[in-house]
């Protein structure tokens, strides 16, 4: 059976939603692709998704970042979202959080390879960096649920700071199990969006909040 890697599938879409960053997204995916399941950032299976589920799937989320913004993103991994951003919206600062050394080496080796001066990591897990610093936006993919996740990003966020989380199908479940952290954290503007909508083979759903002052 002869083999057939998602790089030679690249979907029409990731020109269009990476715009003249294209290259540099290609250059990360031809890396994560190469290198990414040695190294535990991607399981075998993934590679024939690698542009459908996870860098388009992250990518799409480029439109919500706020320009200028500072975003921390949580459990980064081996780049989904926070990276991907990183590439797509160079007028914005990000801050990757993750505690896993491995990955944290694989992060700035990207960063310094792709020349990317808008990024930095911070080892560590996101409680760990509570009175550290506060962000306009949380991002996080496949980190935990939400009634875990809301409380260890909701102390990053300024006053209306938001949190952009990448969910599947569970996130009405998810949104019902955490009721009370997201009255205690008192989130306001609470919704689930559909991205890459006619873009995308499979959408994305992103919950989105606001936090008001942290009392
Ligand atoms: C399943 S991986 C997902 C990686 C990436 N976000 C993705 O979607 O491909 C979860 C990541 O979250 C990190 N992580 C777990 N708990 C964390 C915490 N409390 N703060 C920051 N990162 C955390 C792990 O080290 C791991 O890299």
């Amino acid at each position: 059976m002869t083999e057939v890697t998602e790089l030679e599938l690249e979907p029409a879409a990731a020109a269009e939603i990476a715009g003249d960053r294209i290259d540099v997204l290609r250059a990360f995916a031809d890396d994560l692709a190469a290198r990414g399941e040695e190294l535990g950032l991607i399981g075998p299976l993934e590679l024939p998704r690698l542009w459908t589920r996870h860098l388009l799937n992250s990518a799409v989320l480029a439109p919500l970042i706020r320009a200028g913004g500072r975003v921390a993103d949580i459990g980064t991994g081996g780049g989904m979202p926070g990276l991907v951003l990183a590439i797509v919206r160079p007028d914005a600062d990000f801050l990757f959080i993750e505690p896993m050394e491995r990955r944290c080496l694989w992060l700035n080796e990207q960063i310094e390879r792709l020349g990317l001066e808008n990024a930095e990591v911070k080892r560590g897990r996101a409680e760990e960096f509570h009175d550290a610093f506060e962000v306009d936006q949380v991002t996080a993919r496949a980190v935990t649920a939400l009634r875990k996740l809301v409380p260890i990003t909701a102390p990053l966020l300024r006053a209306d700071g938001e949190m952009l989380f990448l969910k599947g199908n569970s996130v009405e479940a998810e949104i019902d199990a955490a009721a009370k952290v997201l009255r205690k954290h008192r989130l306001t503007d609470i919704r689930v969006e559909e991205l890459g909508v006619g873009q995308l083979a499979e959408t994305t759903r992103v919950f989105r909040a606001k936090i008001g002052s942290h009392g």
